[in-house]
């Protein structure tokens, strides 16, 4: 379908700006209260897209993410032929994404270098699918990204027939050419990575023959049951306690009607700020509580949170709540290493509500927290320290010694270091609000990356000046 003037028009920028914000100084201003949506959920936006431009036909979006991360996926499935339009906003204000895919097999070689800005889940799946399809192409990336390890999916993908040309040490910039055809293999997850699953299962897909990932840890499921959800044939058996997932390749994939369901990684932001903050009575609506996501929400309430779930249903094939929190004392746990997988991504919030808690939390086996956007294991121990709280690092997790619920002391001259991190941003926001000083963030722009409208949620909740 040629997209219309009015389309066309509605189509927004999908390049990143590198440009940093000011210094944003975040404190504490009253409970947080009422009732909130934080944005979709960013795996699942990021399938969306991708499945989208492989089926044949129009896939439709709602409650797409439109964070820099899924907008470099877009940007990436255009560039490749895949056409991606966002139509204007009901009359509910629900903005609805087109993807016209060109089916399995059928991407174009890319004209330039894919700038895969921040994220490392575009560059990591896109790589997969690209592994099967005879084209060459260049991913670059910025500072972050560019020290982020590829060698883990470079490794089976080469495997399957693909080429690569990185960097010293794998990583980006990194130039590949994909394999026509590609063979199929068996692969046991060296690393509990769902990027590294999902890159391997998505080579799978235009690979003649059954593509097999062995898990011994489980991760996120997004792209087993979206890729079922498109049509593809794929199943997951358990043997041995091990997920052992086999896709059948030169799949045909049909286009999809996707609702995705709210973050629960940016949801828990909001969790912990309503839990350290003295009143507050907050309702997060729409969270998606997939089980292989929900590990901060069972830790946060071992620790002694109140966060209650209204309303148990399905969005978009994943289990859904809004969920009601309220201000908690909490106190310090040893967290179990066997559910960091659940929650990866929740740790550096986690820090900020083990700050605020009566004893000591300790972490363990989150030797990963290493290799996202930042060193997330250093850059928190130095943030949190760095605004008077006592941290204990350790090769592979944190110690925290709690206030017990007094207020941290904030950042009076310093801002703290985000590192090109949404994750040590929004953290470190939070724990401004539990702060005698408040906290100054040095960059609120790789906020853009997972939750554009953060600050403004904040604002409204009550608790951000
Ligand atoms: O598959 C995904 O969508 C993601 C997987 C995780 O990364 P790893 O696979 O590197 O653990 C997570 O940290 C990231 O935010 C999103
Ligand atoms: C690790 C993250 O994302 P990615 O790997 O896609 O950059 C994240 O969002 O915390």
């Amino acid at each position: 379908m040629p997209l219309s003037k009015a389309d066309a028009v509605l189509q927004p920028p999908l390049t990143p700006s590198e440009e940093p914000l000011p210094a944003h100084r975040f404190t504490s201003s009253g409970p947080l209260t009422g009732r909130l949506r934080v944005p979709g959920d960013k795996s699942i936006s990021h399938r969306a897209i991708m499945f989208g431009a492989l089926a044949v036909g129009e896939t439709r979006v709602t409650g797409l993410l439109e964070g820099e991360d899924v907008m470099a996926t877009a940007a990436a499935m255009r560039a490749m032929g895949a056409q991606i339009l966002r139509r204007a906003p009901d009359e509910r204000g629900i903005a609805e994404w087109s993807v016209h895919g060109v089916g399995v097999g059928g991407l174009l070689q890319p004209a330039q270098a894919l700038d895969m800005g921040n994220s490392g889940t575009s560059t990591r799946l896109l790589m997969g699918i690209l592994a099967s399809h005879g084209v060459t192409a260049s991913f670059t990336g910025d500072a972050s990204l560019s020290g982020r390890p590829m060698r883990r999916v470079i490794e089976p993908l080469s495997k399957m027939g693909a080429s690569f040309e990185a960097s010293l040490g794998g990583t980006l910039p990194l130039m590949m050419r994909g394999a026509l055809p590609a063979v199929p293999i068996e692969y046991r997850l060296p690393v509990a990575s769902a990027q590294v699953k999902s890159a391997v299962l998505l080579a799978g897909l235009n690979t003649p023959g059954i593509t097999t990932v062995i898990e011994p840890v489980p991760t996120r499921d997004h792209t087993e049951r979206m890729l079922r959800g498109f049509g593809a044939e794929l199943e997951v058996e358990e043997i041995d306690g091990e997920r052992v997932i086999r896709i059948h390749g030169e799949a045909d994939l049909k286009p999809q009607q996707v609702e995705v369901p709210g973050d629960p990684s940016s949801a828990a932001f909001f969790i912990v700020a309503a839990l350290i903050t003295e009143g507050s009575d907050l309702v997060i609506e729409n969270v998606g509580l997939n089980p292989t996501r929900a590990g901060v929400i069972e830790v946060l309430r071992q620790m002694g949170g109140s966060i209650e779930e209204l309303d148990r249903r399905e969005v978009g094939g994943e289990p859904v709540a809004d969920l009601r929190v309220k201000h908690s004392a909490l106190k310090g746990i040893e967290v179990d290493p066997a559910i960091a997988p659940s929650m990866i991504d929740e740790f550096p919030v986690l820090f900020v509500a083990a700050a605020m808690a009566e004893g000591t939390t300790s972490t363990s086996g989150l030797d990963e927290l290493r290799v996202k956007e930042s060193d997330r294991l250093s850059a928190m121990a130095e943030a949190l320290t760095s605004i008077g709280v006592r941290v204990v690092e350790h090769d592979d997790g944190l110690d925290i010694i709690g206030s017990g619920g007094a207020p941290l002391r904030g950042s009076a001259n310093e801002p703290v270091t985000t590192h090109l991190d949404h994750r040590i941003a929004m953290s470190m926001a939070v724990a401004g609000l539990a702060s005698k000083d408040g906290v100054e963030v040095d960059d609120t722009a790789p906020i853009q990356t997972s939750f554009p409208n953060f600050t403004d949620l904040l604002e409204e909740a009550g608790s951000a000046r």
